[in-house]
């Protein structure tokens, strides 16, 4: 059972650890957290709805966990293919490619839920 809990204690660090290094070194990883956390403050001064919430967490952690994705393969094609390779050019891309797919479905819902309140907010 003590060995149990101090492999996942162990287990928990290393994924903490891979998401510090991930927004230290990655600029896009930072933006993402920004934008996560201002919508997070938007859909709180705007009081949404428990629903309206589960399509925002889902958005954001789509982001986060396609960004962390991009980045270790990444790293995994930088260490096994430091030369320029179409094999290693068409991972990237793909990688980049998951991000963006992740990124356009959180605009969306970021403009769905989101939109309407602001625009009575401001406007109204
Ligand atoms: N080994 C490689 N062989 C061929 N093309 C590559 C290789 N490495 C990178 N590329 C191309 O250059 C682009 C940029 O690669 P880079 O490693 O700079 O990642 P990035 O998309 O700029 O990521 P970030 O800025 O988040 O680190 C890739 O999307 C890919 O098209």
């Amino acid at each position: 059972m003590k060995e149990w809990r101090s492999r996942e204690v162990r287990a928990f660090r290393s994924a903490g650890a891979g998401i510090w290094e991930a927004l230290r070194s990655e600029r896009h990883m930072r933006f993402h957290a920004a934008a996560g956390l201002a919508v997070g403050l938007l859909g709180g001064l705007l009081r949404v709805s428990r629903e309206d919430w589960l399509w925002l967490l889902a958005a954001i952690a789509s982001v986060w966990t396609a960004e962390l994705f991009n980045t270790a393969i990444e790293r995994t094609v930088d260490r096994i293919s430091p030369e320029k390779h179409p094999l290693a050019k068409a991972a990237k891309d793909s990688a980049a490619g998951a991000v963006l797919m992740t990124a356009v479905f959180a605009a969306a819902v970021g403009a769905i839920v989101l939109g309407p309140p602001l625009w009575r907010l401001c406007f109204e």
